[in-house]
């Protein structure tokens, strides 16, 4: 029989079983580092682990704001990451936003963003004319339009303009003032009808609905100067199908990261007219408005030039913000400005859109969760009524009021840090630049993580409790602090703060002024968390409501 004897060195199979298993685990060693810092420029902030194309979205789990808490745990104030394919990086110290905010370079918005609002936009106006007929010049790009999702010169145009022209308007003065108490006026009197209707019984209502349609009501008025009548069913709409749109949508969707993706069918969708019946509505209503007023500004402009008087002399025609914006788009003879002719019109539209879009839901939401607080603090409740008698008695409360209302202001204010409704903003660079020491190259989008900055347990005393006093001073008076920063800070700030301040003010202490509010169940059964969405939602919650002694006096009063 033939025996083989082996030649060369020997091989021992159970070495090779553990190289294979070793060099097995340097690859995925080696190809998780290189996913890790795949497409990373260097000095970029660390931050989790990222995977081509998704970044670190398997790892979000649909719960954007938890993972921006989760992130600052693990790696800091600064964090480096990839959403999709876009670089991003996640700011929590106050000290370090501020800083940035304040920054002309990090006044940018995202560019998916920008993208994906603007095809949004664009979409609902594919049937208008102006956008068909003139020059290149007019048309829209997508970084020039309205202000919340622009960015570059025509979002400084537009912002500024806007500023100036709600300030010189009066918005947050008297005019708002007026139209936010006509509007109290009408709810009051929705309230005390469905009181009466239940004969004294005290009721326990859900009254969501109403008090978003007013405060929708009031910003119309203070923005087109026109009224809108309570029970309108367009209003109604609009409320309940933007809640739907924008509860659908998160900070984190797939189309806000791949706008690419709204030319496939499902996607798609999202962009149809039908789909979309509150911003839809909204902006039907708007454009109504804008086209009155053209026509109403034509024909004035045709009487005046019969009457051989300047047009532009100021005649007490340009009455509120569109009259305003148009005059502007009128006189504007700068080719490249965005007030030029169609273009002009345009983002007439879409500031209106945003100015809206911005301040409706958030100023409605708010209001709402004002209301869930005081029924789960009725301790809290009882002082504010306190201060109220004391400072108004039965007769209405108005602006002026807000100075001698300490713990009124404290409260509201308590409320803003503590439902943090907006928990993230981004913005993103529009050069290369340095955050400590970091480096962000152009087009970075950065997250300001304000949920952190309003409950940073370094800053904030107990930061989970609702406790108004911590926004009063040893005598008793209102004391602020830079880092309640519920409409943020910088360059971006809300350009709706003092009204949505003023708003909350005059709803809040009228209905208090009137009413007692009482949990069905009571305090213990009130939860005050979040539904997280764009921004917090308030939960859905029934209230009991009953007359106050001082209601009867201000009923007579009226
Ligand atoms: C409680 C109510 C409100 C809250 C909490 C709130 C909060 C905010 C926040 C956090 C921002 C982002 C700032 C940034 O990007 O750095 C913002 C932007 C904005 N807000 Fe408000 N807001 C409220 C009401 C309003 C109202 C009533 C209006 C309009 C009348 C308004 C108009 C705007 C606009 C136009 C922007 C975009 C500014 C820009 O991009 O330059 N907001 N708001």
């Amino acid at each position: 029989m033939e025996t083989f004897a082996t030649i060369g060195p020997q091989i021992n199979p159970t070495a090779l079983y553990f190289e294979a298993i070793f060099l097995f685990f340097l690859v995925i060693y080696a190809a998780l580092r290189w996913l890790k810092y795949y497409g990373v420029p260097e000095n970029f902030p660390p931050g989790p682990p990222c995977v081509p194309f998704l970044g670190v979205l398997p790892f979000i789990k649909g719960d954007f704001k938890a993972a921006l808490q989760e992130w600052r745990e693990t790696y800091g104030d600064i964090v480096g990451i990839k959403l999709g394919n876009e670089l991003a990086v996640v700011l929590s110290d106050y000290k370090v936003i501020a800083a940035a905010f304040n920054d002309d370079r990090c006044a940018g918005r995202p560019k998916n963003l920008r993208k994906i609002m603007h095809a949004f936009f664009a979409s609902q106006h594919s049937e208008q004319t102006f956008l068909k007929r003139k020059s290149e010049e007019e048309q829209p790009t997508f970084t020039s339009s309205g202000i919340v999702f622009a960015h570059g010169p025509d979002w400084v145009e537009q912002r500024r303009f806007s500023l100036r022209t709600l300030r010189d308007r009066g918005f947050g003065k008297s005019a708002m003032e007026h139209a936010v108490l006509e509007e109290v006026k009408k709810l009051t009197d929705l309230i005390d009808k469905k009181l009466e209707n239940n004969k004294g019984e005290t009721s326990s209502l859900d009254l969501s609905k109403d008090f978003s349609i007013s405060v929708v009501n009031s910003l119309w008025s203070i923005l087109t100067g026109e009224k809108i009548a309570l029970g309108d069913k367009r209003v109604s709409e609009i409320i309940v199908g933007t809640g739907k749109f924008i509860r659908r949508e998160s900070m984190m969707g797939a189309i806000m990261i791949y706008p690419w993706l709204r030319h496939l069918p499902f996607f798609n969708s999202q962009f149809s007219h039908s789909k979309n019946v509150g911003p839809l509505k909204m902006r039907q209503m708007q454009d109504e408005m804008v086209a009155m007023k053209q026509k109403r500004r034509e024909s004035r402009k045709e009487t005046l030039e019969e009457r051989k008087v300047d047009y532009f002399d100021g005649d007490g025609l340009q009455n509120d913000f569109i009259d305003e914006y148009l005059s502007k788009v009128d006189s504007c003879r700068n080719r490249k400005s965005s007030f030029f002719g169609g273009k002009g019109v345009f983002n007439l539209q879409r500031t209106l859109s945003d100015l809206f879009g911005a301040g409706s839901e958030t100023t409605a939401d708010m209001m709402l969760f004002a209301f869930l607080y005081m029924i789960k603090h009725p301790d809290i409740q009882n002082k504010v009524h306190e201060e109220i008698d004391k400072i108004c008695g039965a007769r209405t409360v108005r602006l002026a009021d807000k100075p001698l209302m300490s713990y009124v202001e404290a409260t509201i204010m308590e409320i803003l840090r503590h439902t943090c409704l907006v928990y993230t903003v981004p913005h993103s660079t529009t050069d290369d630049l340095e955050i400590d020491g970091y480096a962000l190259p152009k087009e970075t989008a950065i997250y300001a993580n304000m949920w952190h900055v309003m409950r940073d347990p370094d800053y904030w005393e107990d930061p989970d409790t609702f406790r108004p006093e911590r926004f009063l001073d040893e005598f008793g008076n209102y004391k602020s602090d830079d880092r309640n920063i519920p409409f943020m800070i910088g360059k971006r700030v809300c350009i709706g703060q003092s009204v949505a301040k003023n708003s909350l003010f005059l709803f809040f202490t009228s209905i208090l002024q009137r009413y007692e509010l009482k949990a069905p169940n009571g305090p213990d059964s009130i939860k005050t968390d979040p539904i997280v969405g764009f921004i917090h939602y308030c939960p859905s919650y029934n209230v009991e409501i009953s007359h106050r002694p001082n209601a009867m006096d201000l009923i007579a009063e009226e």
